[in-house]
């Protein structure tokens, strides 16, 4: 049995990143592996209800923050835990990253509690006492603000963070920076300013320079 593996999208809302999503899965399964395909906040039924509620209705950043892990919890337990078990490729649409960058970068909200948050989150019997369930591959997708704005002009209705002005962007790609810079190792930069083509062969080659897939 394959060994399960964990990879995660992230970046601002326009980067580009769902666009690529369904390509690498496809890659992989063309490679014979099983893949689970999810996103967040969302990916079980409790955490599409919490996205729903995260998404629209208005509230203070504590409990923004709190739905976000809320519906991480679930999902971990309900599908990227019991998927990982199984030996499958799980490729998720934004995790904990986010998070950091959304609430902490985007909202101002005390990183600190975040990090506690992730810690009581992530933790799972699966792995040592200590260790976080965190992706091996985060590709970032990262863009201009005034880029992204352009891509989704039109292409569909703003959620309450789709709608913030460009500054705010520019502070949720600040958080971005400081966990891509914090976690090195983890992250693959993919610069998103590119034609959808180019954008892809930098996805693919993050993988394959991996040993993921040949
Ligand atoms: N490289 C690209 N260049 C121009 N437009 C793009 C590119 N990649 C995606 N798009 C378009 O930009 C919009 C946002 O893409 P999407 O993948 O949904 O972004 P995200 O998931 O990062 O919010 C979509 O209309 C998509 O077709
Ligand atoms: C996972 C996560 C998402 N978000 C935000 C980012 C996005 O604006 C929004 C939903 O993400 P996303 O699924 O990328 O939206 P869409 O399907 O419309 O492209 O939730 C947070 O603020 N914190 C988080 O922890």
């Amino acid at each position: 049995m394959s060994q399960g593996l964990f990879i995660s999208f992230e970046g601002i809302d326009g980067a580009g990143k769902s666009t690529h999503v369904e390509g690498l899965a496809q890659a992989f399964r063309a490679a014979g592996r099983n893949v689970t395909v999810t996103r967040e906040p969302g990916g079980t039924p409790l955490a599409e209800q919490l996205r729903a509620l995260a998404l629209n209705a208005p509230m203070d950043p504590l409990t923004e923050a709190l739905l976000m892990f809320a519906a991480r919890r679930d999902h971990l337990g309900q599908v990227i835990e019991p998927a990982l078990a199984r030996g499958d490729v799980v490729l998720c649409d934004r995790f904990t990253d986010a998070t950091f960058a959304y609430q902490g970068g985007g909202r101002g909200f005390d990183l600190a509690v975040l990090s506690q948050l992730e810690r009581w989150v992530q933790s799972t019997p699966a792995l040592p006492a200590g260790t976080l369930r965190q992706p091996a591959l985060t590709l970032w997708f990262e863009v201009a603000p005034e880029v992204a704005a352009q891509r989704l002009a039109g292409a569909r209705a703003p959620d309450r963070f789709e709608s913030q002005p460009a500054e705010f962007f520019r502070r949720v790609l600040r958080g971005y920076e400081a966990r891509a810079q914090a976690e090195a190792g983890r992250f693959a930069r993919i610069d998103a300013d590119r034609p959808r083509e180019q954008v892809w062969d930098q996805v693919i080659l993050a993988v394959r320079s991996r040993g993921w897939l040949a």
